[in-house]
């Protein structure tokens, strides 16, 4: 039986459909990533998965339990870490932990055994004594997710867990859940615009664009349904390659990017000895060639006529700002 279960799920504001009849399902077990531009609709739709706000029309089974007709056995069942900050800033992170265990009921002694543990988790520890205040964007996020897992939640919803952190923290919370996926068989629900993230962590992805699911399928099915392969070269004078190139029959698509130029093509084995030849005929110096399957960006432009790419700077900025004015105001 699936964990989550979204039927007809849509919903509007005013005459704007934020979320437009999306269906889909998550087994248990899966890590699910829901991928799509700012405005897609991602974080509606986790609203309403989670009974903070109410469908238009259709509705979702999450755990078993319908989100209109049963939403608290829904919010009993999960655990949610939204995109903006809710801890407690004025209490430390064990504080904050052990108001959270007070909301779910759980007995005290319970409580301290398991906020320790999942603060352990987390990497917060030595840090369980001091003020939310002084904690770094990363540090907030970690307790968040150790917060939103003191009812071990069978289901768990993770809105843009990575928006505006560095590198290195971002692989430190793709880390625990993947830990809570491997430990606990939990069902991971997250949404993101990172393309990478999508790629190497969710067991599948649903593309989200304006309301409405494009497609479905794990990051190998994704990429093998656009079909063909890449075809990478470095050269001495792109321009001439590109416009030598384009009289090859059987490149379907030729970009200048990043210095490289890349080409989608049927059969990359196939056709690199003549990509080769005709470069070298033409005086065109090759520094390097390579064949590779198509990148979740090429996966994602293909089917929403746009890039993402341009978005995660834009998105990332915005947060920075949010973050700043949030705290110049504290
Ligand atoms: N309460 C609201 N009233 C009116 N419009 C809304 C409301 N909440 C969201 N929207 C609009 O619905 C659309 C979807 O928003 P949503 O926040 O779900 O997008 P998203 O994919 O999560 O993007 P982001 O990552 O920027 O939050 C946007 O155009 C947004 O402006």
């Amino acid at each position: 039986m699936s964990e989550i279960k979204a039927i007809n799920l849509t919903k509007k504001f005013g005459n704007f459909t934020a979320v437009d009849h999306i269906n889909f399902d998550v087994e248990k077990g899966e890590i699910f990533g829901f991928l799509g531009p700012n405005g897609a609709g991602k974080s509606t739709t986790i609203k309403m998965l989670t009974t903070v706000l109410k469908p238009t029309e259709g509705t979702a089974i999450v755990n078993g339990y319908d989100i209109i007709k049963n939403p608290s056995l829904v919010r009993q069942s999960i655990g949610v870490v939204p995109q903006e900050y809710t801890a407690d800033e004025d209490l430390t992170g064990w504080d904050n932990m052990m108001f959270m265990a007070g909301v779910y009921g759980i007995p005290n002694s319970v409580a301290k055994e398991k906020a320790e543990e999942l603060l352990k988790m987390v990497e917060l520890t030595q840090a369980a004594k001091r003020k939310v205040s002084s904690y770094s964007g990363g540090m907030r996020r970690r307790l968040e997710i150790a917060m939103s897992l003191i009812s071990r939640p069978a289901v768990l919803f993770l809105d843009e867990p990575t928006l505006g952190l560095d590198a290195q923290t971002r692989n430190a919370i793709w880390t625990y859940v993947m830990k809570l996926k491997k430990e606990f068989d939990m069902t991971i629900f997250v949404t993101t615009h990172y393309l990478e993230e999508a790629d190497m962590y969710c067991d599948r992805i649903a593309i989200i664009d304006r309301g409405k699911i494009i497609k479905i399928g794990s990051p190998k099915e994704l990429k093998e349904s656009i079909g063909g392969d890449m075809v990478t070269v470095e050269v001495n004078d792109i321009e001439k390659a590109i416009k030598t190139l384009s009289e090859i029959d059987g490149i379907l698509e030729i970009k200048n990017r990043d210095s490289q130029i890349r080409m989608k093509v049927k059969n990359g084995e196939e056709i690199a000895p003549k990509i080769m030849e005709t470069l070298v005929k033409n005086n065109i110096k090759v520094i390097r060639l390579s064949i590779s399957q198509p990148t979740m960006d090429e996966v994602y432009m293909e089917y929403t006529g746009k890039s993402l790419r341009d978005e995660q700077s834009s998105s990332e900025e915005a947060f920075g700002l949010m973050r700043t004015m949030r705290r110049a105001r504290s």
